[in-house]
């Protein structure tokens, strides 16, 4: 039987230390999940998609993830794709990314599939970059997936200089073709997810020449393999890159070219063009062409987050029915989320998840914004959203990275067992570190923008900074965090602001005493890179208490605003130096933000199962019930961990003989040699 109570679902049968957790918690955790994916029928229509997707099992996992080769991976999760893109029209609207981007990761988890790039990699620089004549060709046969395409612009010598790729598309004036063409070892084409066995079409990045002349990176569209029989075209050598650390249900690969010739009406020509006559037309922004990055990095705090809300959803509940040592009553160990260092380690990352997926929402709707712009010419807002979400992108793949790793040492040793699945979450979650542009590089790219403010803010021109950065230019007013959010932002502002004055003002000294620009930027490079962080965390902060300002329901406030404080005093003590450095924040001050961070954790902790199940992860997603096979199980809804971790451990393919062949070849001969 199933009793509702404030939509917590109180199931008979669920473990009972789970079922205390749920009953005690003061908020309705379905509306909790309209806040977090925006509203009731944003929430409402995930709980659909869940529920009809457990009921079709074809779409369930055929054998447990973990055991399978990596061959059977990718077959596996080909099947299941080919089988849910059946399934799909009756089941989302094929027009709403959210619901395409959770039907996915429902069916496939986190192990990828070969058609993950075509709609997220491959389709949309076509939508952004293509002429209308381009979309005609080749846009609604890549929507009905009768190609299958991907995104080729890393190299095997070059991914974060774009500018240097050395794959070339030359124009050959007699033929009116573009020629593509790998020169070395080095520009082979390396990474792109579902090139190496999958696509047949790639859009292709490769610097364009014309008479000689380097005009930079271009996006071309390329077929790369034979549309009946699959093999690769003459003139193009394709594979796959071999096992990665994720993602290994995906077939990323390496392309070269050999003289291929593709005509000149595949330079995707929406905002630039190459004339019959060798002539360039410029588009209307140097960085038109890396425009499609932006959009990716505008999604990935949103992602990220729920990424971190996935590890903590096990981690969280794991906590809430393993029983181990004592607190006052010595007659019953405690449940682990009791301890304090439990929930220090696991609920500062929840506030976290919660702030990236709120700050995510903004900058998804920003850059629709900057679309919607740059459709009708106006390519003025690319450079703040550049420098934004370069930030964004660095600072929660980053942060995301250490919740799940938290999230894993919590479930102590299950946590390293892939029945935990959070291995797998890691690995797909910090590959983020490192695509889309690695962190580093991309927190230098905000720092060039924050430089540039503050050398505007020095010229007195205050007036001409950002929204986002006209806090460069406020004067310092010591601030009483005792009146509240707004205290925090004006301590952060100081913080980031001195940071961003001081990493500044050293790069010009180093150009002073005579240092170049770029040998003096790499000298203080480690400094403007905690510039981008703060000034980002900042950002993110800001988000959250925006969120939580709009919120009209009173008992979703009040646990959100817990949870937004507790973020508050974690965020601050964690970059307290920099303000204590320089007397604005006392000892005092301090001291006031440790009790505010430790009284946080004990407010949210009668919550804290609610808040993890308000992202309403079915089973399924986190790979911890499946109909009636048993997969990885530390996050069941149920609570069940033990008897099915020995359910998971007997499905072993190694259980399903005695004597392995490893005992019989070397083992045994081993010890009957030694007998002698
Ligand atoms: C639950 C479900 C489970 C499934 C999960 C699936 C999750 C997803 C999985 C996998 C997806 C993987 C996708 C990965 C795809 C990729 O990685 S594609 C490859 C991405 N590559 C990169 O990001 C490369 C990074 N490098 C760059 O972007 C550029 O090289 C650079 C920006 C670092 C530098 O470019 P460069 O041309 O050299 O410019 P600069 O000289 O540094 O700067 C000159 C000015 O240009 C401005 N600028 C640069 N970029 C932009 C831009 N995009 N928009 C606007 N302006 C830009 C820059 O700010 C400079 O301006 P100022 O001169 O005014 O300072
Ligand atoms: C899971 C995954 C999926 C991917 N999918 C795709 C895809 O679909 N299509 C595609 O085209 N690519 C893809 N990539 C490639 C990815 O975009 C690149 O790996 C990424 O842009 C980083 O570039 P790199 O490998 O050249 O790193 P490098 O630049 O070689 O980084 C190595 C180190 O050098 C440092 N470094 C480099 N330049 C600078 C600098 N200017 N200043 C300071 N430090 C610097 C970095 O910080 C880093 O520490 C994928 C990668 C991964 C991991």
């Amino acid at each position: 039987m199933t009793m509702v109570f404030l939509n917590k679902e109180i199931r008979d049968g669920d473990n009972p230390d789970l079922t205390e957790e749920r009953k005690t918690a003061t908020f309705d955790t379905n509306k909790m999940a309209e806040v977090i994916y925006g509203s009731e029928k944003l929430a409402r229509r995930r709980r659909e998609i869940s529920q009809a997707v457990s009921l079709i099992p074809e779409l369930a996992d055929s054998k447990p993830l973990p055991f399978l080769s990596r061959n059977e991976k990718i077959l596996e999760s080909t099947r299941k794709v080919t089988a849910l893109n059946e399934h799909l029209p009756r089941l989302i609207n094929m027009n709403d990314e959210d619901e395409a981007w959770h039907i996915h990761s429902e069916v496939i988890g986190f192990e990828g599939n070969p058609l993950a790039l075509h709609h997220s990699l491959f389709i949309p620089p076509l939508v952004i970059q293509g002429s209308d004549e381009q979309h005609e060709k080749w846009l609604g046969r890549a929507k009905r997936r009768e190609i299958i395409g991907c995104y080729a612009q890393t190299e095997l010598g070059h991914g974060s200089n774009i500018r240097k790729l050395e794959t070339t598309a030359t124009y050959s004036l007699s033929t009116q073709e573009f020629i593509l063409h790998t020169p070395t070892i080095n520009a082979l084409k390396w990474w792109p997810g579902a090139l190496g066995k999958s696509s047949n079409h790639a859009v292709v990045v490769a610097s364009l020449i014309i008479k000689e002349q380097n005009y930079g990176p271009h996006l071309f569209m390329v077929q790369i393999r034979d549309e009946q029989s699959h093999e690769p075209l003459p003139g193009i050598a394709v594979g796959d890159i071999g096992p990665k650390m994720a993602f290994n249900g995906a077939d990323n690969g390496f392309l070269g070219f050999n003289n291929f010739r593709i005509p000149r009406g595949n330079l995707l020509n929406r905002h630039c063009n190459v004339e019959v006559d060798g002539t360039y037309v410029r588009p209307p922004h140097d960085k038109m062409n890396y425009a499609g990055m932006i959009r990716v990095r505008s999604r990935m705090a949103a992602e990220q987050g729920t990424f971190m809300a996935q590890a903590l959803t096990i981690a969280v509940r794991y906590s809430a029915v393993r029983r181990q040592g004592f607190l006052e009553n010595k007659s019953q160990e405690v449940k682990v989320l009791d301890y304090q260092t439990q929930q220090h380690r696991l609920f500062p990352a929840i506030a976290r998840s919660y702030a990236f997926i709120f700050c995510g929402f903004e900058t998804i709707q920003k850059y629709e914004t900057l679309q919607n712009e740059m459709n009708s010419g106006n390519v003025s807002l690319m450079a703040d959203l550049h420098a934004l979400t370069s930030g964004i992108k660095s600072v929660v793949t980053y942060q995301t990275g250490e919740g799940i790793e938290q999230a894993r040492m919590a479930c102590g040793g299950h946590g390293y067992s892939m029945a935990s699945y959070i291995s797998e979450i890691y690995g797909c979650a910090i590959g983020g570190c490192t695509y889309e542009g690695e962190n580093m590089v991309m927190l230098l790219q905000l720092a060039r923008y924050l430089v540039k403010s503050v050398e505007l803010a020095m010229r007195g021109k205050p007036g001409d900074l950002g929204p986002m950065v006209a806090y460069l230019a406020y004067p310092d007013i010591k601030v009483d965090l005792v009146t509240g959010p707004e205290a925090y932002v004006k301590m952060f502002q100081h913080i980031s602001k001195r940071q961003s004055i001081k990493a500044t003002e050293k790069f010009h000294r180093k150009m002073e005493s005579g240092v170049s620009r770029d040998e003096a930027w790499n000298q203080c490079a480690v400094e403007l890179t905690r510039a981008s962080r703060l000034h980002t965390r900042l950002y993110i902060i800001e988000t959250f208490i925006r969120r939580v300002d709009s919120i009209e329901d009173l008992s979703i406030k009040m646990v959100l605003t817990d949870l937004m404080n507790l973020h508050l005093n974690y965020e601050l003590l964690d970059v307290a130096s920099y303000a204590l450095e320089d007397g604005f924040m006392s000892s005092t001050q301090m001291g006031f933000i440790k009790n505010q961070l430790y009284s946080s954790l004990e407010k949210i902790r009668p919550n804290a199962v609610s808040l993890v199940d308000s992202f309403q992860f079915s089973d399924l997603q986190l790979r911890s019930n499946l109909l009636n096979f048993l997969f990885q199980v530390l996050g069941r809804r149920d609570g069940h961990v033990y008897q099915n971790l020995f359910e998971w451990a007997k499905s072993s393919p190694l259980n399903q003989t005695e004597v392995l062949p490893s005992v019989t070849q070397y083992l045994k001969p081993m010890m009957e040699k030694a007998k002698l």
